[in-house]
């Protein structure tokens, strides 16, 4: 008989067992603003080329979360953040750190489409252009076009680029700024409810964007849609009065999740 050793069924069975490699990485993180504490000691790992889902009750520290992940809650005054956040093992809170370059590495996408009151083209080529990242001419159209392209929009504008961006429907531009976002090559993007102002049409186009783009990069998508989080994510995480509730795999989060609150919240008994 062919007896396998411990050590090479363990080898064996790593590839399929071996979990994400974690791109970053909320270490006790708090937050207040003020006096009020939004976030108490948050631990969470956000895996690489996944799409992680934030849940829970309005006010639970969700987008909280999500702004420490690329320092926007630097741009509230009273806020005050504690703990560490690692990106690739980097403390992104550190003094050295380039709070413009760390934005377009983990670049970020609001609830409500804002595109810049500038043509279409002009939307996406802003980012390459302030970080240096194109200067011909043709570098521009080509990062406009594959970035548009990539945020699955560039028939739809391809005849219109020098017209505004604010003219597309409220889907388009929100795609719109998707593409703002990938311009820059960004390894993380940041999803603030992006489908809140959307209808279900338009919602649907970005949700399979979504899908296609964590091929190439780390998303973390805030929502308040329980079937949204299970259609779109790998991993979702429950928050609940400013604390991580838990962490796991969505299908498990959403069929047995150990947490009753978890529980209660999905099955709309909260929130
Ligand atoms: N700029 C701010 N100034 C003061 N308090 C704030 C600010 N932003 C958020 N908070 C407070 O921090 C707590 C967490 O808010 P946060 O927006 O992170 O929650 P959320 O889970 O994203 O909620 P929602 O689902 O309603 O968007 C809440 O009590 C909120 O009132």
């Amino acid at each position: 008989m062919n007896m396998l050793t411990d050590a090479a069924v363990e080898e064996t069975l790593q590839p399929l067992y071996k979990p994400a490699a974690s791109k970053m990485t909320g270490k006790d993180v708090t937050v207040h603003y003020g006096e009020k504490q939004a976030l108490f000691g948050v631990n969470l790992e956000v895996p690489e080329k996944q799409v992680m889902a934030l849940i829970g009750p309005s006010g639970c520290g969700k987008s909280t979360f999500l702004r420490c992940l690329n320092r926007m809650n630097d741009t509230i005054d009273i806020c005050r953040v504690g703990g560490s956040i690692l990106l690739d093992g980097e403390d992104i809170y550190d003094p050295r750190i380039d709070v413009v370059e760390l934005r377009a590495r983990v670049g970020m996408v609001f609830q409500k489409p804002n595109p810049f009151p500038k043509s279409i083209y002009e939307n996406v080529a802003y980012g390459p252009r302030i970080h240096g990242l194109a200067w011909k001419k043709s570098e521009f159209d080509e990062v406009v076009e594959t970035s548009l392209q990539k945020a699955g929009l560039f028939n739809e504008v391809k005849d219109r680029l020098h017209e505004p961006g604010t003219g597309l429907s409220g889907g388009q531009q929100q795609r719109l700024c998707i593409a703002r976002a990938i311009a820059v090559s960004p390894e993380v993007i940041l999803m603030d409810e992006p489908c809140s102002a959307l209808d279900p049409i338009a919602t649907a186009k970005v949700e399979e964007l979504i899908d296609e783009l964590r091929q190439n990069y780390t998303i973390v998508i805030v929502t308040h849609s329980m079937q949204q989080a299970a259609r779109v994510s790998q991993r979702t995480a429950m928050f609940h009065l400013g604390n991580l509730v838990e962490e796991g795999p969505t299908e498990k989060m959403f069929t047995n999740p150990d947490d009753k609150r978890t529980q209660d919240y999905i099955t709309g008994r909260f929130g």
